[in-house]
């Protein structure tokens, strides 16, 4: 049987070594594997819950500008902020990220914040999951 796959880029942007690229990884093989240098055009996406993620890393501003710019004739635009890294002592909290990205302020576009470890990495399917049920706009169970 046939499904049809929906199709969504996901730019993604984050301080130097934040776990961009071992996040990637995680949800693109999902292992852990060395991380340098920086991945680019290889990666292709992933297909979860019958929806295809296009991951554009956005390892420059600039690089991040053009990504965003190319995004924005798309109809459906969600912000997810991984808070990865949350198995380091002293990691800051939802809370503090919440606060410091300012997210409660965003009103025009559906977000969600996901505390995550990359190293471990199922907890980036979460915010995955999370992604795929507000794209389409509907459960997916
Ligand atoms: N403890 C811990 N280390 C992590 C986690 N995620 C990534 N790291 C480590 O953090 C370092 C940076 O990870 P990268 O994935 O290379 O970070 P990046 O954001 O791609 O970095 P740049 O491309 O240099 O901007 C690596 O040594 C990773 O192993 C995590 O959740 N927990
Ligand atoms: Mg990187």
């Amino acid at each position: 049987m046939l499904f049809s796959v929906k199709e969504y880029k996901i730019v993604v942007v984050g301080l130097d070594n934040a776990g961009k690229t071992k996040s990637l990884y995680k949800l693109y093989l999902g292992d852990v594997i060395t991380t340098h240098p920086p991945i680019g055009s290889n990666v292709e996406g992933l297909v979860y819950k019958n929806i295809r993620f296009e991951f554009i890393p956005g390892f420059s501003s600039v690089e991040t500008s053009s990504m965003v710019a190319s995004t924005r004739g798309s109809t459906t635009f969600v912000i997810l902020v991984f808070a990865n890294k949350q198995d380091i002592k002293d990691a800051k909290t939802l809370a503090e990220i919440t606060d410091a990205l300012s997210l409660r302020c965003i009103k025009t576009h559906d977000w969600h914040i996901q505390a995550c470890c990359a190293l471990t990495g199922y907890t980036l399917y979460y915010g995955l999951w999370w992604k795929a049920q507000h794209v389409t706009g509907k459960a997916t169970s």
